[in-house]
């Protein structure tokens, strides 16, 4: 089962004959199972096959064009998910294969998970049918003009009016304006507002409440309420094809029973109850979303992974002095250290995800029978590793271009757009700065809770280890060494704690533990970053221990963690040093394992990306094409450019050709 759908030759046959290993197994090992190849397979052809999904010319519509083009391939998405009688699984993975984010992506990812998180039965029961068959379209409104990052500074209003038994929804400032909810500007009808609830004279602080916005018989905003796109974006196509939007109140009314009901309610009378719930829980739609972030980070990461080897292995420079045939750029030993990382991280990324999610549905479960003990541990793993595995990837996707070239800055490698639409995943659901010290906060709390005797447990139980942990010495003599888990284990654990110790003892010298961590701030994002690695770290190892089948996959894969864990010790060399976990030598044979391991990884390259078992449709990259047929490709692409369509351009008359036929004027000419 190849992922050919280009041309007749395999230009990259002789890479695929160098692999040591069982490509068809390593599929399984990256989707999860045997069945998740399967409907990955097929959703994947489905939208390949179909020519409404085709998006080669995405990046030369005009921001009208791209957006009618999103409605429309939305529209026949989900045509298709009813027709076929697709599961819920399968029209994920259809969407996912659309590749065009649109207002689907916020109606299914956080309206109904907002519904359904925060709404009571009753609400669950009203909304969420109708959001199941499209007869109302909703996006998720928390972000305004001047807040987005601090929700408690949210200024939107919901008063309640016990006269009408209504909510009276306001915008009272310009930067109260709801800006940037995706799905708002253009295609909602409806939208969960976060905002600020008073009832009976007293602020209550930010709650959810549905409000309908647009009429759902001609689509016109309903009174009191202005509503817009609020403007292009980063990039030619990428999130463009989203209508990120603007929305003002102007006193609008909605029943009492359109507040989210499940975590607080408001009583007939206007009397606040609060159920016995921890009020973070408001904040879970976004505990989801960060996620499937994760997951996502793995799958952006893949793709520009798979173009950057494809091509290496394919693009030659220089090499030969007898004019003899030149050198793949992939045989390049600095190429190899730039690139065969972020292979190992796609990997990381993925099997740390497949572990995030199982972690999501166990709180879940825990949440159900009221057991909120594992829900800071769930906020922390999520923000931290969405923080981590999003600014991993745009800074990867980046590289991945430059490995790529000139070729790699055209709109036809796919880089560009791949790069454009992924940036902002370091800011959205959370700034990423922002993220991880959340995770700081966590670890401190951790630290000073260790002297009072309390076991940390779960990714902090490392920590109960301190007394080993703060004094030990990594044993690594030889460069082979590295290659023991427990060695690489043992320093990233004493790395991570030493660094938040450090920080906890720093901080404890300020004036106040409020001013201690905001001096302390550059250093405890450090801090974390070294815990959320560790965690990634972990969770490949753990990986490692479960049942993996197939003809050298294991061995990859164990190659792939070293890698990863390797590559980190060396571009956090500092840490480790300074922190004493390891000495000047050590770091220089970690090094020198690395570049054992490059080598190893050289004649599997290709088909570790052909395990992610991508279609050209959804690389659209004419470098990553799965046959290697480069050249013809980029030259055919060229004359579909606007540009093409005339040999003489527009414009040749007014401004060219007056100044080709101009008559000398200058004297000194
Ligand atoms: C059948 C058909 C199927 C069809 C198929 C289609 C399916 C499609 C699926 C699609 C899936 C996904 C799509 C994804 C698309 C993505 C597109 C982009 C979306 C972008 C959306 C957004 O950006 S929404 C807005 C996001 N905004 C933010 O993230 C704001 C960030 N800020 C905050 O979270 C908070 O303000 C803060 C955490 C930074 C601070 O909050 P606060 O001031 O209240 O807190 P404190 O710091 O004082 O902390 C108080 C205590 O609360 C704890 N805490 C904080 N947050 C949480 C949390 N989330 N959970 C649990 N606990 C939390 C904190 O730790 C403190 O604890 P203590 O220290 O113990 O007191
Ligand atoms: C493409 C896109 C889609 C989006 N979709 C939605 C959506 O559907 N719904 C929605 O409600 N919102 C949405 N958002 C908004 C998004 O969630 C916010 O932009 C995000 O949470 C960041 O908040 P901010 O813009 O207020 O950044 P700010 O907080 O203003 O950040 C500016 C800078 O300040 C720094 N900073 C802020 N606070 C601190 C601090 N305490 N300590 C140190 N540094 C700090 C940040 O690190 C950053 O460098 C979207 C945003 C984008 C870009």
């Amino acid at each position: 089962m190849a992922a050919v759908d280009g041309g007749e030759v395999d230009h990259l046959a002789g890479e695929r004959a160098t692999a040591h290993f069982d490509v068809d197994a390593m599929k399984v090992a990256w989707a999860g199972s045997r069945h998740a190849v399967e409907v990955n397979d097929r959703m994947a052809r489905l939208v390949a096959s179909d020519p409404v999904f085709r998006k080669d010319t995405r990046t030369m519509l005009s921001r009208k064009e791209l957006f009618k083009d999103t409605l429309k391939k939305a529209a026949h998405a989900w045509k298709r998910i009813v027709e076929l009688r697709l599961t819920e699984e399968e029209a994920n993975l259809l969407r996912l294969y659309v590749d065009q984010p649109g207002y689907v992506d916020l109606h299914w990812g956080m309206f109904v998970p907002a519904i359904k998180g925060q709404g009571t039965e009753e609400q669950q029961k009203k909304w969420v049918p109708m959001a199941y068959k499209f007869q109302i379209i909703g996006c998720y409104a928390q972000t305004e003009l001047g807040h987005g990052s601090n929700v408690q500074g949210l200024e939107t209003t919901a008063t309640f009016d016990p006269n009408t038994d209504e909510f009276v929804v306001h915008s009272p400032t310009l930067t109260s304006s709801k800006w940037w909810p995706g799905g708002l500007g253009k295609a909602s009808t409806h939208a969960v507002v976060y905002a600020r609830l008073i009832t009976q004279g007293k602020d209550y602080g930010i709650h959810g409440f549905i409000v309908q916005l647009r009429s759902l018989d001609d689509h016109s905003p309903l009174p009191g309420i202005t509503l817009g796109d609020i403007g292009g974006k980063f990039g030619s196509g990428a999130y463009n094809s989203m209508d990120n939007g603007v929305l003002r109140f102007d006193h609008v009314r909605i029943p009492r029973d359109q507040m989210l009901m499940r975590l607080s309610q408001v009583t007939r009378e206007g009397k606040y109850v609060h159920s016995d719930v921890p009020k973070q829980l408001l904040y879970g739609t976004m505990v989801y979303v960060r996620q499937t972030i994760v997951a996502d980070a793995s799958k952006a990461l893949s793709r520009a992974v798979c173009i950057a080897v494809r091509y290496s292995a394919i693009r030659k420079q220089f090499g030969s002095q007898a004019g003899g045939p030149e050198t793949q750029v992939l045989n390049y030993k600095t190429q190899q250290s730039r690139l065969f990382p972020l292979l190992a991280s796609a990997y990381a990324y993925r099997f740390v995800g497949e572990w995030l999610k199982w972690l999501y549905t166990d709180v879940m479960q825990k949440l159900e029978a009221k057991d909120y003990s594992t829900l800071p541990e769930a906020h922390a793993c999520t923000a931290g590793l969405k923080s981590v595995t999003t600014s991993a990837t745009a800074d990867a996707i980046e590289e991945c271009r430059k490995l790529c070239g000139g070729h790699g800055y055209l709109n036809s490698s796919g880089l560009p757009e791949l790069f454009a639409v992924y940036v902002p995943a370091c800011t959205y659901e959370g700034d990423n700065v922002v993220l991880l010290l959340q995770v700081a906060r966590f670890l401190m709390k951790t630290v000073s809770q260790l002297a009072s005797g309390k076991q940390p447990v779960g990714t902090t139980a490392y920590m109960g280890n301190i007394q080993y942990l703060m004094q030990c010495k990594s044993a690594v003599n030889t460069a082979g060494d590295w290659l023991n888990p427990a060695a690489i284990k043992e320093v990233f654990e004493a790395r991570a704690l030493r660094m938040a110790v450090n920080c906890a003892q720093n901080i404890s010298k300020a004036p106040s533990q409020e001013e201690g961590f905001s001096e302390l701030s550059p250093d405890l994002l450090e801090s974390a970053v070294a815990h959320v690695q560790l965690i990634i770290v972990t969770k490949f190892f753990e990986k490692l221990q479960q049942d993996i089948i197939g003809h050298g996959v294991k061995e990859q894969l164990q190659n792939l963690c070293n890698i990863y864990a390797l590559f980190l010790l060396h571009k956090h060399l500092g840490d480790f040093l300074s922190t004493g976990c390891i000495t000047p030598k050590q770091g220089a044979l970690a090094n020198e394992q690395l570049g054992r391991l490059y080598a190893q990884v050289r004649p599997n390259a290709v088909a570790l990306v052909d395990a992610f078992d991508y279609t050209d449709h959804y690389l659209s990259s004419v470098l990553g094409r799965y046959d290697g047929d480069v050249y013809p490709a980029l030259y055919a692409e060229a004359w579909k450019d606007p540009l093409n369509e005339t040999v003489i351009p527009d414009g040749y008359q007014e401004h060219l050709r007056p100044l080709l036929k101009q008559q000398l004027k200058f004297s000194r000419l």
